[in-house]
């Protein structure tokens, strides 16, 4: 299978200019991976090392077992066997979409080139748009192409630079959807840098926030939202409500009454709780464990976002309603939690 495997990646950009610190990352064959992270944290970098137009310092990077850079190895990019897909595309503007998506089909014969830009065409749902040029397509549309082109040379890795920033909002959902359904139909290993933590949920199978230029964590979606590694992480990748609490059995103390804790985080005797605001439910004052004073309300369509500054607790805490706005500014309200929540150690 075609494992992306970094190792210990050290890159700098001169003196004092470390970016990647020692990174380790590991995505398996045919699995997308999403690198999350704060903006000039060293995501573009990480590309640009795994495609080899940058050396590390240190460690090394292998694809399905063939070291393409590490002591004293360094394949140059076009012995690498990756695809990237850059920002905006960047077909060729004067080339039609299919010799546009041929660019990487060198020393292909002629009827093989043609039969594989029509497979790949059909694969991202533009067969019958080979004659095009790319100024006759839409964004997303263009951005398919890129894709077709990045696949066409049957690549074990397939590198995506944030490619679905240039959309407008409307678009993005579904263009991402495609990618994703052509990534998969094609089987490569693939890795999307995005600073969008919504684009990172729902796409990857896998999603690696950086700090610092290491991993702060990879894990898939479900467990990276639910059971963040700190407050950090938890905080980046969504709205995080914390509350101070103490642990007894796997269970936590808190000013919003008792919540289970997650196994993982049975250990630890007291520190902040991290609770999704999506966990939070108002409720009638004298059916609650919790009450407080509505401080905020936001409404945002498909739900509201609810602060309440609750009685014993010194910040005031966002709670999520769906359906619209159950409760105006300065009304007395209950709280009530729901599921699990994780224990961290409060930041120093
Ligand atoms: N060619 C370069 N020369 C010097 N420093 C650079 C160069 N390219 C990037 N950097 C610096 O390296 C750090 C990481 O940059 P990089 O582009 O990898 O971040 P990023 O996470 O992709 O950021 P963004 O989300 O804003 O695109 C930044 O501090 C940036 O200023």
């Amino acid at each position: 299978m075609n494992d992306l495997q970094v190792s210990g990646v050290v890159t700098s950009y001169g003196p004092g200019a470390t970016v990647l610190d020692g990174l380790d990352l590991t995505v398996r064959g045919g699995h997308l991976a999403a690198v999350l992270g704060p903006s000039g944290c060293g995501k573009t970098t990480l590309l640009r090392v795994i495609a080899g137009f940058l050396r590390a310092e240190a460690g090394s990077v292998t694809v399905a077992g063939r070291t393409l850079a590490g002591p004293g190895v360094h394949l140059p990019p076009e012995r690498r066997r990756i695809s990237i897909v850059p920002q905006e595309g960047a077909l060729f503007p004067h080339l039609s979409v299919a010799r546009n998506v041929a660019f990487g089909l060198t020393g292909t014969e002629r009827g093989a080139r043609a039969r594989r830009v029509d497979e790949m065409l059909d694969l991202v749902g533009l067969g019958g748009y080979g004659h095009r040029m790319p100024h006759e397509l839409s964004g997303g549309q263009q951005q398919r192409v890129a894709l077709a082109r990045a696949l066409a040379p049957d690549p074990q890795l397939v590198l995506l630079d944030e490619p679905f920033s240039a959309l407008d909002s409307a678009l993005r959902g579904a263009v991402r959807a495609d990618v994703r359904a052509v990534l998969r139909a094609g089987g490569a290993t693939a890795v999307l840098v995005t600073h969008d933590q919504q684009e990172a949920l729902s796409t990857a199978d896998v999603v690696a926030v950086l700090r610092d230029g290491r991993v702060a964590q990879c894990a898939v979606p479900e467990e990276l939202y639910q059971r963040p590694a700190d407050p950090w992480v938890a905080s980046f990748v969504g709205d995080a409500v914390f509350v101070p609490g103490t642990a007894d059995k796997g269970v936590a103390t808190t000013a919003l009454g008792r919540v289970p804790l997650a196994a993982a985080q049975r250990d630890l005797r007291e520190g902040l709780v991290l609770l999704r605001p999506e966990q939070l439910r108002l409720t009638d004052p004298d059916q609650a464990d919790a009450r407080g004073t509505v401080t905020g309300v936001c409404f945002y369509g498909h739900d509201a976002m609810v602060t309440v500054a609750v009685d014993g607790l010194d910040a005031p805490i966002g709670i999520r309603t769906p359906g619209g706005v159950p409760a105006g500014l300065g009304e007395r309200v209950g709280v009530r939690v729901s599921g699990e929540a994780t224990l961290h150690t409060a930041p120093a």
